[in-house]
């Protein structure tokens, strides 16, 4: 089982994904993250990724949903975190772009299929979200 973490970044009520730029998933949309190292707990390895993805420091970071999928012949294990920061990445450094939308938008764009359980948890929880991450 590969533990995978993933967050979602929340700034004046839109949500930003990002597109990747690499590997078999390449084209498609995400919410930044990536693999777990070993002896890093899952904030440490979100906060970790996001310096390294998107150049800023996160904080404010809350579990929002969690969901397994295989890909590739593995099994994923996918924790997504919400989270805001003081500043907002800038130019993408391994992504092709960021777009920043809404969860009822995310779909409009090629979004990992298999993250619908997180979307459909930030869906749930969006008015609660913006409030307190305005
Ligand atoms: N970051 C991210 N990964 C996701 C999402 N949904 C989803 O199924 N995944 C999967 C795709 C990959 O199989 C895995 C993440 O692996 P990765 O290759 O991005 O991890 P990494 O950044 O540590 O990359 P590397 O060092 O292994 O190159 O999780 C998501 O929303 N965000």
């Amino acid at each position: 089982m590969i533990e995978v973490v993933c967050g979602a970044l929340i700034h004046d009520k839109k949500v930003m994904i990002a597109q990747r730029n690499y590997g078999s998933a390449k084209g498609k949309f995400e919410f930044p993250g990536g693999k777990v190292e070993s002896g890093e707990t899952l904030e440490e390895a979100l906060i970790r990724e996001w310096k390294e993805e998107c150049g800023i420091i996160i904080e404010n970071i809350q579990f929002l949903e969690e969901s397994i999928d295989h890909q590739d012949g593995n099994t994923i294990h996918l924790t997504c975190f919400v989270c805001s920061s003081k500043k907002i990445p800038d130019k993408p450094k391994v992504h092709s772009q960021f777009i920043w939308t809404t969860p009822e938008h995310i779909y409009d764009h090629n979004f990992f299929e298999s993250d619908k359980i997180l979307v459909e948890k930030l869906k749930e929880k969006w008015p609660c979200l913006i409030e307190q991450m305005k």
